[in-house]
């Protein structure tokens, strides 16, 4: 019996969403097939803005809150949503979204900064919903399954990406504070039993300000840190000298996206330590014009636009002056003059860090030569696995993907786990103390904080942490690999969860496995021994780490972690499906502009996709869509034997006609199969006409390129307009549309 299941497809930003453009055609050719409907669902940076002010809008402007809508949807058991990356927009991003809207004719408000009416302060309210990384933490209501499926990986071996050269006498190295970080203040408890407690700020007077009532989970982990603003100032004078002396290029790397409150402030001192004199010499006018260090050096240049030219000349060469007796700063566009510390959305340390990694320890300095780099990362806590890793890539030499095993990670995700759920316990103090209570008065945790300093409580909910660890059961059981829980002896958070893993892992059948408890410096070693010996080893770990080992391995392993299949089982039984564990790359979207060239990889779409429809096969007993499944992963397997991935240079295939050739090879499959005659025969006609007009639909889909492309907007693009761009094949359009 068949029921009709649909299946959420995701409309994001930039790449991602010219990819879907070219290729949910061809994917719904095939799905329809199976009685299976394909829907859109917008939750792009510039859809969650429409849809957060309807009042602002005419009839015909409003627009559905598809973040809303999927939200609710990850409670129901039948759920199946195929999420690609979106943006998680900085202060800076989300302001020019609005003005691409404004100019489109949208009359939704202006984002202010510094609101002092009601007024204002209720539309930034409605607006710091949508900044930083808001719709992952709404989706995630499942842990995180990351790895490198057989295929991808041989594929890797067989054309290995380029890898830089790694040299002892390297000067690139990673730097984090030693005292005052959140690492060396973190208390942490376990609730006995459910309860409220209280978040509280004392101040030198004794009196109490409660900030927050938090209910919490009988088993919940409470954790609470401080980050200190002096010693972090200290920290960064210190580490900027210390580059100047030793003639090695500094770049910040954080993520001021997904920490969108603690990461924007650590982010904005450096950029007034960096610049010292200019914020001592103007910082008054630049507190009238409203000049926020958190949102990067550009906004000084933002801000003082509008000032006299003389003005603007002097603060600009003051800014000039500050790179006299500083370290040269790694650049994001040295073509452009962009550097680390424009906009605290350009560097973000997941991606960031495993780039420089990959390329020998170097990153890009204002020439446009690569250079030896001190990558500072304040926070203790990760940047230490970082370290490690240039450590063994000095003694070791590059990682060779053509040998190196794999580190597939199953990650703690669910309900806003740790750090990541944070943001709405942060805070940027006044001195005094900082406290979390219990009901009866009693004082759980205490920290003395200074003015500036950081103060941020985590939640992790026991229901997560027993799902998680049962998942790292059952990949190691199905992999037959080795499972190492990342969980460091020096740190209060990890030493409650190891209590809970310890004793659930007792409820599971353990016999035969190989599963460890490592320090996270213990950890990487190990994987990483194992690895260049070929072998696999899964990493289980927190949400933070999730986040930087599923960039940083496949990155080493594959070149990119777009690559990765990546699925989020629910916890309520649904799924949803991301595609790869990357980003939505701004730059892929310049390359199409300038040239019309798509270099995505839409591989992250081809994975999640056929998981998406094995499980429509299995819960709707749907024997057409587990055909399709299994034909999708068989069409994904030739590709990359036949190399038809995208190439990064114009004129060669790029995303659409890799799209062209999946669809080509999926409908040869599913024509070759005998499963299901009627299928095979529904199919036979379109394997034949693509396969009739392979030269031609590929020559179609070349030639538009080596010319500039017009999308009508950047994150609010138009849609006609970019299908006319994504899908210039009259071929193609034509077999696609011949079977629908
Ligand atoms: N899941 C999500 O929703 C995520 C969203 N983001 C968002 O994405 C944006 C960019 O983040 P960033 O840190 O630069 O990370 P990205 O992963 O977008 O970029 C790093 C680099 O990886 C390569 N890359 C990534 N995906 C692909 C792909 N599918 N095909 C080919 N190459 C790929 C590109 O390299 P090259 O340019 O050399 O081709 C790219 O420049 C930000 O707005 C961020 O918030 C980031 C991570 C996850
Ligand atoms: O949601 C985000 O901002 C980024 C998420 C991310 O980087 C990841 O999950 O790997
Ligand atoms: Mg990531």
């Amino acid at each position: 019996m068949t029921t009709k299941q649909t299946i959420y497809y995701t409309l994001t930003d930039e790449a991602p969403s010219l990819a879907t453009c070219s290729l949910l055609p061809i994917v719904r050719a095939f799905t329809s097939a199976a009685d299976i409907d394909i829907k859109i669902t917008d939750i792009s940076l510039a859809g969650r803005i429409l849809a957060s002010f309807p009042d602002n809008l005419n009839d015909d402007q409003k627009v559905e809150d598809g973040l809303a809508f999927l939200g609710n949807l990850t409670q129901d058991p039948d759920a199946n949503i195929i999420k690609l990356p979106n943006i998680s927009a900085s202060v800076p991003q989300l302001k020019a979204c609005i003005a691409e809207l404004q100019s489109q004719g949208y009359d939704i408000p202006d984002f202010p900064e510094d609101p002092q009416s009601e007024a204002d302060k209720e539309i930034q309210a409605r607006y710091s919903k949508i900044l930083g990384s808001a719709v992952n933490p709404v989706l995630r209501e499942g842990n995180s399954d990351r790895r490198a499926p057989g295929a991808v990986k041989a594929y890797a071996r067989k054309f290995p990406h380029s890898m830089g050269k790694w040299s002892q006498a390297s000067q690139t190295h990673a730097d984090y504070m030693r005292n005052g970080d959140f690492f060396s203040s973190e208390q942490s408890i376990t609730m006995s039993d459910a309860g409220s407690v209280r978040i509280e700020y004392v101040d030198p007077q004794g009196n109490v300000e409660v900030k927050k009532e938090l209910p919490l989970e009988k088993g919940e982990v409470l954790d609470s840190m401080r980050m200190s603003c002096k010693e972090l100032r200290d920290f960064f004078e210190a580490s900027m000298q210390d580059a100047k002396d030793t003639g090695v290029m500094w770049s910040l790397h954080v993520k001021a996206t997904m920490m969108k409150v603690s990461h924007p402030i650590v982010f904005g001192h450096a950029v007034t330590v960096f610049y010292k004199e200019l914020f001592e010499k103007h910082g008054e006018l630049f507190e009238e014009l409203g000049v926020n260090p958190n949102n990067g050096i550009g906004s000084v240049y933002d801000k003082i636009a509008s000032l006299p030219r003389s003005k603007r000349e002097e603060i600009e060469e003051d800014i000039h002056a500050c790179y006299e007796h500083r370290p040269k700063l790694a650049m994001v566009d040295s073509a452009k003059g962009i550097t680390n510390l424009h906009v605290p959305s350009d560097v973000i340390v997941d991606a960031s860090m495993p780039a420089m990694i990959r390329n020998g320890g170097k990153m890009w300095d204002a020439n446009g030569q690569t250079a030896d780099t001190k990558a500072v990362m304040p926070e203790s806590t990760y940047a230490r696995i970082y370290q490690e890793m240039i450590n063994f890539c000095k003694t070791n030499g590059a990682f060779d993907p053509t040998t190196m095993g794999t580190v597939p990670n199953v990650g703690l995700m669910a309900k806003k786990a740790e750090e990541y759920g944070s943001h709405d316990k942060t805070y940027e103090c006044k001195a005094g103390t900082m406290r979390v209570v219990a009901q009866d008065g009693t004082v759980l945790m205490s920290h003395e904080v200074a003015d500036g300093d950081i103060w941020r409580a985590c939640q992790t909910k026991d229901e997560p942490v027993r799902d998680w660890v049962k998942l790292a059961v059952t990949r190691s059981r199905l992999s037959n690999t080795p499972a190492i829980f990342w969980l460091d002896s020096e740190r209060a958070h990890d030493m409650e969860l190891k209590k809970k893993v310890e004793a659930c892992l007792q409820e599971h059948d353990t016999d035969g496995l190989d599963i460890h408890i490592m320090s996270y410096n213990e950890a990487i070693r190990f994987s990483m021994e194992r690895q260049i010996r070929g072998l696999d080893t899964i990493s289980v770990t927190g949400n933070v780490l999730r986040d930087y080992l599923t960039d940083l391995f496949p990155i080493m392993e594959l070149g990119t972690s777009a690559k990765m299949l990546s699925i989020v089982p629910m916890l309520k039984g649904g799924g949803m499906y991301e595609t790869g564990a990357g980003g939505s790359a701004p730059k892929h979207v310049q390359q199409v502009e300038e040239e019309n060239h798509l270099r995505w990889d839409s591989l992250g779409e081809f994975l999640a996709l056929a998981v998406s429809l094995e499980d429509v096969g299995i819960k709707k007993d749907n024997q057409k869509a587990a055909i399709l499944a299994k034909t999708l992963d068989a069409a994904t397997g030739k590709l990359l034997e036949n190399n038809k991935s995208p190439s990064r240079k114009t004129g060669e295939l790029d995303n659409r006609g890799s799209h062209f050739y999946l669809g080509l090879y999926w409908a040869q499959e599913v024509a070759a199969q005998t499963e299901d005659e009627e299928l095979a025969a529904h199919f036979a006609t379109l394997a034949k006409t693509l396969a009739d007009n392979e030269e031609k639909i590929v020559a179609e889909l070349a030639d538009c390129q080596g010319k500039p492309a017009e999308l009508d907007g950047y994150y609010h693009a138009n849609r006609e307009t970019v299908k006319r761009v994504m899908r210039p094949s009259a071929t193609l359009n034509a077999a696609l549309a011949a079977i629908a």
